[in-house]
Formats: structure tokens, sequence, C-alpha cells
């Protein structure tokens, strides 16, 4: 009888031993990683399928989502992080540019902003019409901006989004899946289909050129590009399509060819171009529904002329050597990019920064190239902010790379400079401005919220290395707004650097 009172006791205390070692135990590490995001409940159902499936290999596909703007439920608040500027960067920041008088520097930036109709007008007399928004914002294109009427803007994305579609074509360019709309009024725009739900996450293992292209990126980019006061990049706005309607029924027939039922009854095509266009990469809808971005058509080039140039700063797209030059020499930019003609005067190297801060922004490493009007003869023009289909890939890395620019070249225009600050000391952060102006866009939500906290540690690093520019270089020769290098002359000005049309019909 003692004996079996013995073993009880035993028994029961090895059970309440066990208990408290268990519940003592660390949870596990993902599902305490996914936790501390704001995320949709899509992201948490397909990112714990994949590491449940998978826990160490490759990323799979994630299936097709519906268009969250029909499920707005699944977001929660996307404010649910901190953001604190560091009180110390902000005051070292201040006193490095405390002799800047920021606000008589920025008037000088822009000599001269005409819009086009102006400049036809009082160069060839010629007038421009202004029939219907794409005409307006086509008229309205600044010698130093894209846009500046945010009415003429809103009324064309308005446009893009309800406007019903007379043709759907394959667009010719580009590596992946594209469409040219032309609407009702026959003026066009480039339609990017929605591949992955807003949480997917770029595979680490694929490289940015072999990387899939993100509609949302192209939406978000165009607001945070407003947000920021640059106004370069193409208006471009979130449209949900019926398949059959919009897509199949106005596709031209090489399009029509590639549409399909999938097993699951979805309404589904492939459509033709370099890369993903096959059946294991079909674009499906939910069941008839598709989501995309829609962007506005730059004016023909036949018309508006726009010149292409190779980035300095361009990646090696090769698998085999992967660092450019400029990744490796911190003296690239003195050397190799100050010195070349169309960088050693005047804007193109702040325009290049500007590019790059937003590029790290957003997490683009794909600039390869640059477009600019070529069409204001005697004004200098400003680069295009253009494709950013692949930024918006990775909200837990940030690649510091993408600055290198900046951390090289220690310029920077005034305005930029005073708008980064701005957002990076004041209680509204960037990423809420960013919320705000995409919550205007009919597809909202755009990003997944967990880019917020990514946009704002991007721009906390931003911050420390233009600290770093202040520290080592006397802050009115980072605050510029114009570059010149007194060692290039400057006599052949508008003898510009030929641009890569050019080249390519010399070789
Ligand atoms: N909105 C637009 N209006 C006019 N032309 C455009 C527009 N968007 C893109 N293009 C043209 O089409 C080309 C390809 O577009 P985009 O760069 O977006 O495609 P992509 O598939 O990302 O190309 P790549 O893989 O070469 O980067 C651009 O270089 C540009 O000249
Ligand atoms: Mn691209």
């Amino acid at each position: 009888m003692r004996c079996n009172i013995r073993k009880l006791f035993t028994l029961a205390f090895f059970v309440f031993a066990t208990t408290l070692v268990i519940l003592s135990l660390p949870k596990d590490n993902f599902g305490r990683e996914w936790e501390q995001t704001p995320q949709s409940r899509e992201a948490k159902t397909s990112e714990n399928e994949r590491i449940s499936q998978n826990p160490h290999g490759q990323q799979q596909l994630p299936k097709q989502p519906i268009p969250p703007s029909l499920d707005r439920s699944a977001f929660k608040d996307p404010f649910d992080f901190e953001v604190a500027s560091n009180r110390i960067l902000l005051k070292q920041l201040y006193s490095l540019t405390k002799n800047q008088d920021l606000d008589a520097k920025l008037k000088n930036e822009c000599r001269q902003n005409v819009t086009l109709s102006d400049f036809w007008q009082s160069t060839e007399k010629r007038t421009v019409p202004e029939n219907d928004s794409w005409e307006k914002f086509y008229s309205n294109i600044g010698s130093c901006s894209m846009y500046s009427d945010d009415q003429v803007i809103d009324k064309l994305l308005e446009d893009l989004n309800k406007m019903p579609i007379k043709h759907v074509h394959i667009m010719d360019g580009g590596t992946q899946v594209k469409f040219v709309f032309t609407f009702e009024n026959e003026k066009q725009a480039v339609f990017k289909p929605m591949r992955f739900g807003r949480d997917y996450e770029s595979d680490p293992n694929h490289f940015y050129f072999s990387d899939f292209e993100r509609h949302q990126a192209e939406i978000a980019t165009f607001h945070l590009d407003r947000v920021l006061g640059f106004r370069r990049a193409v208006p471009t706005v979130g449209r949900i399509l019926n398949m059959t309607t919009e897509l199949f029924d106005k596709a031209e027939k090489k399009l029509k060819k590639t549409f399909f039922y999938s097993p699951a009854k979805n309404f589904c095509f492939v459509s033709r171009c370099d890369y993903y266009c096959d059946t294991t990469h079909a674009i499906c809808g939910y069941p008839d529904l598709k989501e995309g971005s829609v962007q506005v058509f730059l004016p023909d080039e036949s018309a508006v002329p726009r010149k292409h140039n190779r980035s300095p700063y361009r990646r090696t797209y090769s698998k085999k050597n992967q660092l450019a030059e400029w990744q490796t020499d911190m003296n690239y930019c003195k050397e190799k990019v100050k010195t070349k003609k169309l960088y050693s005067h005047g804007r193109r190297l702040l325009d290049l920064v500007d590019l790059h801060i937003l590029d790290y922004l957003i997490g683009n490493q794909d600039r390869h190239h640059f477009e600019s009007f070529d069409v204001f003869t005697s004004l200098p023009s400003y680069a295009i902010h253009l494709d950013h289909g692949r930024a918006f890939g990775r909200s837990d890395w940030d690649d510091d790379d993408i600055l290198l620019p900046l951390r090289q070249c220690c310029v920077i225009r005034p305005s930029t400079y005073k708008t980064l600050i701005q957002f990076y000391s004041n209680p509204k952060s960037l990423s809420k401005t960013l919320h705000e102006s995409m919550s205007k866009d009919p597809a909202h939500p755009i990003l997944a919220y967990k880019h917020y906290p990514a946009i704002e540690r991007r721009l906390g690093k931003l911050m420390s290395y233009l600290a770093d520019c202040f520290e080592k270089t006397p802050a009115d020769q980072v605050l510029i707004t114009e570059y010149h290098n007194p060692d290039i002359p400057e006599d052949n000005q508008d003898e510009e650097e030929p641009s890569e049309e050019q080249e390519k019909k010399k070789a």
C-alpha cells in the first residue's frame, strides 16, 4: 500500500515537472517573428503553410490570392510598430547643416519650369490639344517634373481605373508579361497583372534580374515618388478587371489563344513574353476577376522623343560576375561618374542620387537604364522614374549598395534633403503619409503593411549615410542644386554623351 502511494506521488511529480518544462520552452521562432510584424491573414496562412511544408528548402510559389481590395477585413492596424527617429543623429544632422539656408537654395533647383504646351507655344507657336485627361497630362508635362497639377493627375487615375477598354495587346519590350490597353478614346496604358499576394517575399535565392514583377510595386512607387515631392514617376493606378469581358473579349488574337480554364475552374492566361509566360506560371482570375496596375502611356516617342541612357550604376545582370565596379570601388563616383560628360555639369548627377534614394526606400535593385524627355531643347532634362516592377520584394532586408551613388558622390538636392529630414523628424512619418496617399487608390491597400517599418528603417539608415557625407565634405558642397566638376570643361554642354540608341546606330 505504502509502496503504491509512493509510486503515485512519484508519477504525479513527474507529470507536473514535465508540464513545467514544456511550458517554459521558447515558442517556434518563425511564429514569433511573424507575430511581430503587422500583416494580413493571407500572409499568415500562406507563410505558415510554406514553412511547415518546407522548413529549410526553397520557397514554393504561393497560391494566387483574391484581389485584396475585395477582402479589406483582412488588414489590421498598419502602424502597429514604433517609429523612433534617432535624436542623436538628428542633432548631428542639424548641427552639420546649420549654416545652410535650404529654402534659399531650393529656389535655384529649377531655373525654368515650363510645361510642354507653353514651351511649344512659345518656341513653335504650336497648340497642344487638351480634350481628355491623357492630353491634359501630356500638355502639362514639365521641364522640371513630370506633372504639377494634382487635379489633372487624379482625373487621369480615375479614367485609367474606370474607362471602358477597347483593345488589349501584348506589349513588346521588357521581359515579363505586360499588356497595352487601348481605351474608348483611343488613348493607351500599360497593364501589369497581379501574380502573387502583397505579402509574397522574393525568394532570397533569386537574382534581382529574374525576380517576378509586382504590379503593386508600380502603384506604391508612384505614390512614394509623389509623397517625396519628386513628381517624376509615371501615374499608375490599381484596377480590378473582369477576365472575360475586359481582357479575353478585347484581346488580340495571339493573346486570346493563351487563355484557358484551370482545373480549379478559374479563367487563366499565359500571354507571350521572355520570362514566366508558360502554363506553370499562368495568371489566373478568381474565378473571373484579376487585379493589376494600369500606368498611363508616355506620349508617343515620335511626338515627344525620349533618350534612353544606360545607368553608370547598373548591376552586372550576371550570375558569374556578380559585382560591378561601382560595388567594389568607393572612388567610382569621383573617377568614373563625375568625370563623364553627362554627369560633370548640371542636374544629372543629382537626378541619379534622387533616383537611388527612391530605389533604396522601395528596395529596387533593377535600375539598369533611365529615360529622359528629349523635347525641351534648350532646357536640361530630368531622369524619368520608370519601371519599378521589381521593388518591394523584401521587407526584412535592405540592400545598402543601392545607396552607393549617394554614399560615393556625396551630393544631394536641397529639396530632397529637406523632405527627408522633415519626414525623419516629424511625428507624421513617411510611411503614414504614403499610406494615406495609397488609400486613395481603388485597389487599396496597395502594400503589405510589413513594408512600412522597412521604409522607416531604410529612412533611418539613409539619414545616417547622409551624416557620414556631411562629416567628410562641407555641407555646401553636399547640398547643391547643380554639380560642376572644375576639372572638366563645360563648353560642349549641349553636345551630350550619346544615348544608347545613338551608340547602337554607330556600332
Ligand atoms: N508607361 C509607359 N509608357 C511608355 N513606354 C513605356 C511605359 N512603361 C514602359 N515603357 C517602355 O517599355 C520598356 C519596358 O518596360 P519595363 O521596363 O516596365 O518592362 P520590364 O519587363 O521591367 O523590362 P526589363 O525587364 O527590361 O526591365 C521601357 O523601357 C519603356 O521604354
Ligand atoms: Mn524592369
